[in-house]
């Protein structure tokens, strides 16, 4: 077990403790609903930074596949955890693969964790609560270490468990069909049907553990079934700006 990140990697600074000025953006949704690309998007435009919270989960997925573990045995995966090294950029420009990619040691496992075998694992991995601890201290600490003026962290839990005192939070949907739709397209020889099955267990096995197919307290729900991909991109900035301008405008009622 490591740290989180490196500097190169996170455009981290190792102390900063201190998140004030740091707005974070929480926000979760099913598969496919659209939380990698929008939430990337959104920081890009934002000027922010990007945490993919799913891309640690299937990281360890991948560690444990390649060690030959049973993903189902707990105790084993929990063994896995000390030497798991693990590092994700959180650079959402694209540009430098060591700023936004996703490592595992010397492998840049960017591509591999998207692969069949490692998804058809990762809600085994993930709800081993010991691997939620240990991930959530790690997705913390990056978050800490922010060095723009906000980070766009997206996953499941973020608004609820991670960062539920983020400034921001976001719980971004869409009709399973819809989102059916959008896997089938990314995955090039997969039957819709294969997907839409593999995608909904995936959400039923995933629920079980943490809700977010509801928005909790004070979460807003973006809804982007009927909204192209831009408009979903605005949707979500659309919020962003309405919260901090609220805030500041509460922080400082002189000035509106
Ligand atoms: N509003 C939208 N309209 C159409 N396609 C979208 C929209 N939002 C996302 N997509 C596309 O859907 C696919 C799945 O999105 P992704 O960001 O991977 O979802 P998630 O991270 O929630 O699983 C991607 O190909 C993405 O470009
Ligand atoms: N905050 C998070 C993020 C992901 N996960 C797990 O990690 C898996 C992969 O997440 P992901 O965000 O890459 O999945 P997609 O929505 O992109 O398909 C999910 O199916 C969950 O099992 C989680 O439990 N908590």
């Amino acid at each position: 077990m490591t740290d989180a990140t490196s500097d190169a990697t996170t455009g981290a600074t190792a102390h900063a403790d201190d998140l004030s000025g740091t707005i974070v953006v929480a926000v979760d949704g099913p598969a496919g609903s659209g939380k990698s690309s929008v939430s990337k998007a959104s920081a890009r435009k934002l000027g922010f930074a990007y945490l993919d919270t799913g891309a640690a989960y299937r990281a360890l997925s991948w560690f444990v596949v390649q060690r030959r573990l049973d993903p189902t045995d707990s105790a084993a995966v929990i063994d896995a955890i000390a030497d798991f090294d693990y590092r994700i950029g959180t650079d959402p420009s694209g540009g430098d693969p060591a700023d936004t990619g996703v490592f595992v040691g010397d492998h840049d496992v960017t591509e591999a964790i998207r692969e069949p075998d490692v998804t058809a694992v990762v809600s085994a991995i993930a709800r081993v609560p010991e691997v939620r601890t240990y991930l959530t201290g790690l997705f913390r600490t990056i978050i800490r270490r922010t060095e723009r003026p906000g980070i766009v962290v997206e996953g499941r839990d973020i608004t609820t468990v991670v960062a539920p005192d983020a400034q921001v939070r976001i719980l971004l949907t869409a009709s399973e069909e819809a989102r059916i739709a959008r896997r089938s397209a990314e995955l090039v020889g997969q039957s819709a049907a294969h997907v839409g099955e593999q995608l909904h267990r995936r959400d039923r096995a995933d629920s079980r553990v943490v809700d977010f197919m509801n928005a909790a307290d004070g979460v807003t729900t973006v809804d982007s079934t009927d909204l192209d991909f831009d408009q979903t991109v605005d949707a979500v900035i659309e919020v962003v700006h309405s919260v901090t301008e609220r805030d500041s405008a509460q922080r400082n009622p002189e000035s509106t």
